[in-house]
């Protein structure tokens, strides 16, 4: 199924959009984690397992992944969300930007390796760079636009001639000219609510990836009122460590189920 298609089933499924994230860290795992050599697996398997319900997506962090040489990891949780969360899209958030050839690589270590329903981009090297995952006509390509961090405003808040900011140039360019295969979407951060309406009126009903809730501080009801499309959905609003490391103790699967159903419930509240 494509990604556009999966994404809506599942906000209509879950009634969410929230996009549970996956960013293991071993040295914050639970104590009967400690030391066993498929932790991360096991780790995000229980996570996956007890937020689905009230998750519209799945957004693992490669780096965490490859950063502890656990690739297998991953990409034994992705054929476990394919066989127990078929509804579920999952979003490899990697950030990638390079020239075509290259990227051709990285379009198929996501799309096939991993059979991830869409991945994060950069395009910070323009189309030509993005073109081979756009050829993959049925996954998503998820273009940063507004990061979530305070350093993005460096580059993402310059402004040219006529005094439009890059990163609205980049929504531009990602509505009207780089959506070849309709399955685009915008990276914008939850920590900047107002540039978040600016997106959204330039790109009418594409879905936006907003991290930035959470441990990061978003505030929520200015989310969604800010990112909200004209079906009153359109977004995954992404929170990892929040969730993740709700509770260290022996309680942590139903403390990250509670915190996933609060956070989607919180979402909803204010939709
Ligand atoms: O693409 C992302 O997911 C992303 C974009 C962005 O602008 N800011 C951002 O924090 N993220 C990711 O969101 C995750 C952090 O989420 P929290 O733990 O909820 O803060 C990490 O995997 C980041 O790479």
């Amino acid at each position: 199924m494509i990604f556009t298609q999966k994404l809506q089933q599942a906000w209509a499924t879950s009634n969410s959009m929230l996009t549970v994230g996956l960013d293991p860290d071993p040295q914050r795992f639970p104590a009967e984690l400690q030391g066993r050599s498929d932790a991360i697996f096991e780790f995000c398997r229980a996570i996956i397992d007890v937020t689905a319900p009230y998750a519209c997506a799945i957004k693992p962090q490669i780096a965490y992944f490859s950063a502890q040489r656990a690739e297998d990891q991953l990409e034994a949780l992705c054929n476990y969300i394919l066989e127990h969360h078929p509804g579920l899209p999952i979003v490899l958030d990697a950030k990638r930007g390079d020239i075509g050839s290259t990227a051709e690589q990285y379009a198929r270590e996501a799309f096939e390796r991993y059979q991830a329903d869409a991945v994060t981009v950069s395009p910070y090297m323009g189309f030509d760079t993005l073109e081979p995952y756009l050829s993959w006509k049925s996954k998503g390509v998820i273009i940063l636009c507004r990061t979530s961090n305070t350093g993005g405003s460096d580059l993402q808040f310059i402004e040219s001639a006529d005094g439009t900011p890059l990163y609205l140039h980049v929504a531009s360019l990602a509505a009207e000219k780089w959506n070849t295969s309709g399955q685009c979407a915008l990276v914008v951060g939850a920590t900047f609510p107002e540039e978040i309406a600016r997106v959204r009126a330039r790109v009418g009903d594409m879905p936006l990836l907003i991290p930035g809730i959470g441990a990061q501080g978003g505030d929520i009801p200015a989310t969604v009122k800010a990112g909200r499309n004209s079906q009153g959905t359109g977004m995954m609003i992404n929170s990892s460590r929040a969730i993740l490391y709700a509770s260290g103790g022996d309680n942590w699967r139903e403390a990250a189920a509670q915190a996933a159903r609060a956070t989607r419930d919180a979402i909803n509240a204010a939709r």
